[in-house]
């Protein structure tokens, strides 16, 4: 005990000594920065006084430069130096309070030298070079992720390092001062864990350093693959490791890598919110944040009204059993499939030889070119060179076109009547395009003839305009034909399918399309088949400035958005994170099979690693929710323990709206902060919010909701992907709300939300996808699956 004691102390006198050496150095930078502060101000207003500006002889011009570059060195100098100490300052501010986490104690073959190594978010040197806080992110802090005491290795740039590590500490410092400390056996100690995982839940995703388990460092130092694939089941820690992952790589590559090269896909706006701040909160800058519907609506925004995912979802489930739901769902899984990618592809190999549809280039209802000039000039190229390439060919030669339409037009009778027509301003305007042409020396309409040919072609100019801007964009090509003429029978998309079949209900998904189309309304499915044929057709854009993209919840992206996404961007690597238990959509599962997100990079190329140890909810609601899904019992729950979840079967909407209120009331009164009353749709979270919101504090939640807040939630499941409460309460899990089996993912994905506790009310029967012993426990026959 006496030993126990005299080492806390040794600690604690070390946890103070290094408190205060961050003081001083926070002081220090404070004052420093002020001073660097009214310094760089200072020199910016001077700037133009110290360097010497004389321009009356070549020799002075040139002092006068290098007099300004030495200036603009300087400056920069400061800044970059001003920059540096910034961020020195907000590193120690974060280290102050709680300077490290863990201490490894390792001892190096050959040479026997031993050393502390002490772990915080950020290192901390000495004068004299030794390090008093190493980076989590450092080599040899793997150890202290990976290894138990005894013989342990880590990997450095320079090749392996081999040794001892004889001890391993973890600590929970507060204010300068060690509240929790104990040594382990273990990679990390379940008892920190313990304490954390039983916080209560939180606006915003915490960062995870102190408690980084084996498997999902492995994830978070993965940096050879250029797609590294994570499958892990609900609460797993993908978010929280894919975020310290980039915070490991912009840590590793410094030099080269910055924040706003790496790019995050999020399932929707609200959880960009959520995971906002794990970086900051690790003293490093956000990466880019977005979701696909932003990147679709950016794309095809300005032509078509484009449904997002939420609409389609909300969609199938409100009216799931009648025939267009089931036709759609058919339509959406074929759209989102491997075969179709394969048809688009195809068909944009045939269109080299044939095919190519336009729109014609009208003015004022006449044609100035005509859809079969266009195929002709088309086809009238070197068959060698690319569809884009050639379209890149057509719009020089439509513009041509069009400057020669242009000439012709001057003497038609109606530039002569609005000739009479223009104003002032365009009279003005029509002068400064004559000085313009004439390099400047046109000084005025001196000349009548003159007079008139300039106002005309002024006014042609203006009102072609918008013509050779559409034709600059490329939209002289007719996607929407093209895309359509997939859907005008069975034969022509036999024929470029390779004999794979299509869908009993073609006809019916060929009529939807259809008819969408024709009043420019682009379904879900269909928004990133289109544009990846238009990007075939027009050539690719590409941005070659993000280095890294993660995508979350990528089980309920499309091998078509996942294809998109490495042609968009060319020079970065992926990391993708799902759940296969969690694809809600109706589109394909790319986790279903593998194949599909394999064949992206390749199989040399892709790395997949699972996460099965679940750590979000306590072992009780694990247990339970894991049965509700096949293969579940593969989940491995963490050893917390809580309540066991609950089934209330009621019999009125009135008596499951009070039973519903008078449970927040409770929850609230236990302390839990975030309750959520999750439906099914954002219809049914509607008229509960309506219900409820006279009788209590409750937020609704929906798709525009821009970040979380403290209280009572009601929520329609989808939006409740990757984030998660205190305590859940499932509004209506009954067999009739999710009886279908395309719901139970659904369903599974609602329960899964919860940290602590899990309550399900029942309008009725209860769904059958809850586990058999709770159903007979509550004296409920199961029910048949749909
Ligand atoms: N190593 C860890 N230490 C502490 N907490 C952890 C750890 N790993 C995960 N957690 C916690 O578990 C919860 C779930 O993590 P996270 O949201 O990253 O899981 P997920 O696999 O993305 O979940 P889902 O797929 O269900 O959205 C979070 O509260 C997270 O902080």
């Amino acid at each position: 005990m006496d030993n126990q004691n005299s080492e806390w102390e040794a600690e604690q006198e070390r946890v103070s000594g290094v408190t205060r050496l961050l003081a001083a150095h926070i002081q220090h930078l404070s004052q420093e920065l002020g001073l660097h502060r009214s310094d760089v101000v200072d020199m910016r207003k001077d700037f133009w006084e110290e360097v010497t500006v004389n321009f009356s002889s070549p020799d002075d011009l040139g002092e006068t430069s290098t007099s300004l570059r030495q200036q603009a060195q300087i400056l920069n100098e400061r800044e970059r130096h001003h920059l540096q100490s910034s961020k020195a300052l907000k590193k120690y501010k974060k280290l102050v309070t709680s300077p490290y986490f863990g201490r490894i104690d390792f001892t190096e073959r050959p040479d026997g030298t031993s050393e502390q190594i002490y772990l915080g978010i950020g290192s901390l040197m000495e004068d004299n070079g030794t390090f008093l806080i190493y980076d989590w992110r450092a080599p040899i802090s793997s150890l202290y992720y990976d290894g138990a005491p005894g013989p342990a290795v880590y990997q450095t740039p320079g090749g392996e390092v081999a040794g001892t590590m004889d001890l391993k500490r973890q600590f929970v410092i507060h204010d300068g001062t060690i509240e929790v400390m104990f040594d382990t056996g273990m990679t990390i100690g379940d008892e920190l864990l313990q304490q954390v995982l039983s916080h209560s839940a939180d606006d915003r995703m915490k960062s995870i350093v102190a408690t980084i388990q084996k498997e999902q460092n492995a994830i978070i130092r993965n940096d050879r693959t250029r797609m590294l694939v994570v499958q892990g089941a609900a609460g797993s820690g993908k978010t929280s490791a894919a975020l310290q992952r980039v915070a490991y790589l912009l840590y590793k590559y410094r030099e080269v890598l910055q924040a706003d090269q790496m790019l995050l896909f999020s399932p929707n706006p609200l959880f960009n919110s959520y995971v906002s701040t794990v970086l900051p909160e690790l003293g490093e800058e956000n990466m880019q944040q977005t979701t696909f519907q932003m990147y679709l609506e950016h794309r095809l925004g300005s032509e078509f009204q484009l449904e997002d995912v939420f609409n389609q979802t909300e969609k199938l489930l409100n009216a799931p059993d009648s025939s267009e739901a089931s036709v759609r769902r058919d339509g959406i899984a074929y759209k989102s499939s491997v075969v179709f990618l394969d048809v688009i592809r195809t068909f944009a190999t045939t269109l080299e030889n044939s095919g190519m549809r336009f729109k014609p280039l009208t003015f004022q209802g006449r044609a100035i070119v005509t859809k079969e000039e266009m195929q002709q000039q088309f086809y009238s190229y070197d068959p060698a060179i690319k569809l884009a390439n050639r379209v890149e060919l057509m719009t020089g030669w439509l513009l041509k076109r069009i400057a020669a339409f242009s000439v012709e037009e001057r003497s038609a009778a109606w530039v002569e009547d609005q000739i009479e027509l223009l104003d002032s301003s365009d009279y003005h305007r029509a002068y400064q395009m004559l000085r313009r042409k004439s390099g400047g020396r046109q000084e005025s309409f001196d000349d009548f003839e003159l007079e008139k040919e300039m106002l005309a072609r002024y006014l042609i100019s203006q009102r072609l305009k918008p013509l050779r801007v559409w034709t600059k964009r490329g939209r002289f090509v007719d996607v929407k034909g093209l895309y359509s003429s997939l859907f005008e029978g069975r034969e022509y998309i036999e024929s470029l399918s390779g004999g794979k079949p299509l869908p009993a209900s073609w006809e019916n998904i060929c009529g939807q399309t259809l008819e969408s189309l024709s009043v420019n309304e682009l379904a879900y499915e269909d928004a990133t088949p289109f544009l990846y044929l238009k990007e075939l057709s027009q050539g690719f854009r590409t941005n070659t400035l993000i280095r890294h993209v993660i995508v979350d919840e990528v089980q309920d992206y499309s091998p078509f958005q996942l294809e998109f996404m490495r042609r968009l961007f060319p020079r970065a690597k992926m990391t993708v994170l799902g759940d296969l238990n969690q694809a809600i959509y109706a589109q394909g599962e790319v986790l279903g099979d593998l194949a599909g997100l394999v064949s992206v990079y390749g199989e040399e190329n892709t790395e997949v690693i699972s996460l099965t140890r679940s750590y979000r909810s306590t072992y009780e609601i694990v247990e339970f929710t894991r049965a509700m899904i096949p293969g579940g019992e593969k989940i491995v729950p963490f050893n917390r323990r809580g309540e066991e979840p609950q089934l209330s079967r009621v019999s009125s909407e009135a008596e499951l709206l009070d039973s519903v209120e008078q449970d927040i009331r409770k929850l609230q009164d236990l302390g839990y902060h975030y309750v959520a009353v999750i439906c099914k749709t954002a219809e049914e979270s509607a008229h509960v919010h309506a219900e409820l919101k006279g009788r209590l504090p409750v937020r609704l939640v929906t798709k525009d909701t821009p970040n979380f807040q403290k209280g009572a939630l009601v929520l329609p499941a989808y939006l409740a992907k990757g984030v998660e409460f205190d305590a859940v309460i499932i509004y209506d899990g009954s067999a009739e709300r999710y009886g279908r089996e395309s719901e139970r993912k659904l369903f599974y994905t609602a329960c899964t939300r919860a940290m602590h506790l899990l309550h399900i009310y029942s309008l009725g029967q209860p769904s059958a996808f809850l586990p058999e012993r709770v159903l007979q426990a509550a004296g409920n026959e199961s029910v048949a699956v749909q």
